[in-house]
């Protein structure tokens, strides 16, 4: 690990990544990755297959460790904790605490099979944030009526389709009142006319001023909902700004390349 920058303060962004970097064996595949989300921003994060923007994501919640940098969220460091001074790396259960206040939405789902929708979404708050269950339960519903999902509650997972299925997990990871939420390609595993289900929840919850990370081939989607447009090439940022200039008027060459295949 690199030498520590200074603990950041409460007046910063929400995150703040400097020169992340990660390897896997002898393949470094984040190579000094900085970014910054304010409160209440949303970014998107573009760019071809094997760039790093699931590493990346996964940094952010400690999924991943870096090897070199630093990410701050909501001015903690990640991975460790400030005590006179001086950084000291978390253990496993102060991990699980620290990312407690971030939602992740995965491709794939993966609710609880035996589990109803309900059932998924009151979990966390109640083993995990140790809420009553009828508060659990009351929050859950109201959850699951905003993602369009109020007459699904006691459906189980089979039963639903994956639009629904998805729409629960967003549910699920909202139950637990996170400051920001992280998307790792959340319609990509969804048939096309499923897609738009889930994007119009990311929209509303963008909308409602949540701080959002998302990892997207939707360009409509960034192009309606983003602050800014990150486009990661090889493990580095390459190019971010409003979409209108990434999308529309990309001044690299690698960004142009890739729109045009995809656009
Ligand atoms: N746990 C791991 N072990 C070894 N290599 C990994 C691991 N996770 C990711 N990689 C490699 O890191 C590189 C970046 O992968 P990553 O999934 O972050 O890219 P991505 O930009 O999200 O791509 P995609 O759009 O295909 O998901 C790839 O070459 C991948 O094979």
């Amino acid at each position: 690990m690199s030498a520590a920058p200074p603990v950041s303060t409460a007046s910063t962004p929400l995150v703040r990544a400097v020169g992340v970097r990660k390897s896997f064996g002898g393949t470094e595949v984040l190579k000094g990755v900085d970014l910054t989300v304010d409160p209440g921003q949303v970014v998107c994060l573009l760019g071809p297959s094997g760039a790093g923007k699931s590493t990346f994501l996964r940094c952010v919640n400690h999924l991943e460790t870096i090897d070199a940098g630093r990410i701050w969220v909501a001015g903690q460091p990640v991975g460790f904790t400030s005590r006179g001074g001086k950084l000291h790396e978390l253990r496993e259960r102060e991990v699980a605490r620290q990312r407690r206040g971030i939602g992740m939405v995965f491709q794939r789902f993966n609710l609880f099979p035996h589990r109803t929708a309900l059932g998924n979404v009151v979990e966390g708050p109640v083993r995990v944030l140790r809420k009553p269950r009828r508060e659990a339960v009351e929050e859950g519903r109201a959850l699951l009526a905003r993602v369009g999902l109020a007459d699904k509650a006691d459906a189980y997972p089979h039963q639903l389709s994956g639009g629904q299925q998805q729409r629960v997990a967003i549910a699920r990871a909202l139950a637990m009142r996170p400051r920001l939420m992280l998307f790792d390609e959340p319609t990509s595993a969804l048939d096309p006319e499923l897609v738009g289900e889930v994007l119009d929840v990311m929209v509303d919850l963008a909308r409602d001023g949540m701080t959002m990370i998302v990892v997207t081939h939707e360009i409509g989607f960034a192009r309606q909902v983003a602050d800014s447009v990150v486009f990661m090439v090889d493990g580095a940022v390459v190019e971010s700004g409003p979409p209108a200039q990434v999308l529309d008027d990309p001044r690299q060459q690698r960004t142009q390349q890739f729109l045009a295949k995809v656009l």
